[in-house]
């Protein structure tokens, strides 16, 4: 049967709940794209992969992440489809050393199983898996079987797979992979993404749309049109990227150095941009890492666009603020071949120099994918910068980031909850996605979006 429902007549295209016409923004999305409106989901299961990548040492920093998946949970019960959801949480698997470990109780989705059934009162099954430390889980076995029983017979709300990255055949190219991607598709009828802060193309959120009909979910369809406010930005543009995802943020940074009028780095990025350009040894910055900055050096030799935050804080340990371990100091002190402890912070009077006042108050856009500091000490870069971007009342704001949204929240819950509200701010449920949609030119380029196009194509999707 075909796996796509027409549009329910008198109703409107988009969801059978908004008349035609008043959807936000549909016209943004690429036509080709199935919509989880369109699925046909009466008495399926359906695979739902989101982003709850929300907790850290085994606790929820930020439920953000989690309430905006929640209509399209509702959109799939509603409609009699019954839900089988996973994430990844963390970066468990190490592409440096190839290692993955599995941290029980750190990196578990048990949080966020426990706050979806406080929240929703429904009951929501763990299936286990066997796991061992080193290499993850092998098999989803068949004891998931008895569940899906329980599930079609509405004896549980819902499955809730152990985190992704667990599985050793998520992040692999080969065997292990195949054998997870049919192993998964052998347990829905249907594949829902939600998860468009998970753009890598891993097993759950890329591989698995060969092999069932595919989706996506109501949350990825809201950011994929609003990350075109930024692919079309009003102008002056300033990015501002920090944080600690270097490995995969470097690529598309130096697409978005293109993109904008000026950039402000902090965080991980920042250090390793510093040795590459001032020639300094900062503790743990890698010397393959300050490689992949020299382009982003030569080139802003030529444009100027990085606007540098003049002041930054040493720390002689990574594991607290101490008293008379840490320092403020000035890059116009680095010369070539000067060794620093580790960099851990912005210097808050680093955002009252002029020029870089300039650069946040003269902005009409800014995207922010930062935090300025190694957290939970080091906070006080992240908090002037929250503020200063908040002066600029005309600029159009964009957060996004799983940490940058977690810290925002808890350094200025009010300004969080204005920004909630606020048509001047969008918050966005992956910040490394949206400087991989500046690379590519086109949300629906993502290697996620791609395969879901090409799945509909396969499925015979017809939008009309
Ligand atoms: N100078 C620094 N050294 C080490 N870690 C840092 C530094 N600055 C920021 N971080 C860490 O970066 C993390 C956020 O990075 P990342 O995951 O890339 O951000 P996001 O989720 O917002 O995209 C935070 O946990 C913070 O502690
Ligand atoms: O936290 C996330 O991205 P983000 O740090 O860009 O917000 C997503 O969960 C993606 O995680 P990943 O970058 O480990 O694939």
């Amino acid at each position: 049967m075909a796996p796509y429902v027409p549009y329910p007549p008198g109703l409107g295209k988009v969801g059978y709940t908004v008349p035609e016409g008043q959807e936000d923004g549909h016209e943004l999305l690429d036509p080709r794209l199935p919509l989880l409106q369109r699925a046909d989901l009466k008495d399926k299961v359906v695979l739902l992969r989101v982003d709850h990548n929300v907790v850290k040492k085994g606790k929820i920093m930020d439920q953000y992440r989690i309430e905006v998946t929640l209509a399209t949970m509702y959109n799939i019960i509603e409609r009699g489809g019954r839900p089988i959801i996973m994430t990844h949480i963390g970066r468990p698997y190490d592409k440096k050393t190839k290692i993955l470990s599995v941290k029980l109780e750190d990196e578990s989705i048990e949080p966020v199983v426990a706050y979806l059934q406080r929240k929703l009162r429904i009951k929501f099954a763990i299936p286990l898996f066997h796991v061992t430390d080193n290499e993850g889980i092998q098999d989803i076995d068949t004891s998931i079987n008895w569940l899906i029983n329980d599930l079609r017979a509405c004896k549980i709300g819902g499955i809730y797979l152990p985190n992704t990255r667990w599985f050793a055949g998520e992040e692999d190219k080969g065997e292990k992979m195949e054998r997870f991607v049919v192993q998964l598709a052998g347990v829905a009828d249907v594949f829902v993404n939600e998860a468009f802060g998970s753009w890598q193309p891993h097993a759950s959120t890329y591989y698995i749309t060969k092999y069932l009909p595919s989706y996506a979910g109501l949350c990825m369809q809201s950011e994929l049109i609003h990350v075109q406010e930024i692919l079309n930005p009003k102008q002056p543009f300033l990015a501002i990227v920090a944080g600690a995802k270097y490995d995969t943020k470097i690529g598309p940074l130096k697409a978005m150095y293109k993109k904008v009028d000026k950039l402000i780095l902090g965080g991980v990025v920042y250090n390793t941009f510093l040795c590459a350009k001032y020639g300094v040894k900062i503790e743990g910055v890698e010397d393959s890492d300050i490689a992949l900055a020299k382009d982003l050096v030569e080139q802003d030799k030529v444009e100027h666009k990085i606007v540098e935050l003049p002041f930054v804080v040493e720390s002689e340990t990574l594991e607290a603020r101490i008293e008379g371990k840490y320092r403020t100091i000035s890059i116009k002190d680095f010369t070539p071949g000067k060794e620093y402890s580790y960099i851990v912070d912005v210097d808050p009077s680093s955002f009252d120099e002029p020029h870089v006042v300039e650069a946040i108050d003269l902005s009409k856009t800014i995207f922010v994918n930062a935090v300025m500091g190694l957290m939970p000490h080091f906070w006080h870069g992240t908090y002037k910068m929250d503020e200063m971007i908040d002066h600029n009342r005309g600029a159009q704001k964009f957060f996004g980031g799983g940490d940058t949204l977690q810290e925002f929240k808890s350094l200025h819950p009010g300004l969080y909850q204005k920004a909630l509200e606020s048509p001047k701010y969008y918050l966005f449920t992956g910040g490394g996605t949206v400087l991989k949609v500046i690379e590519e030119g086109d949300p629906f380029a993502l290697p996620t979006i791609k395969a879901l196009i090409e799945n509909g194509k396969q499925y015979g999707y017809n939008p009309q």
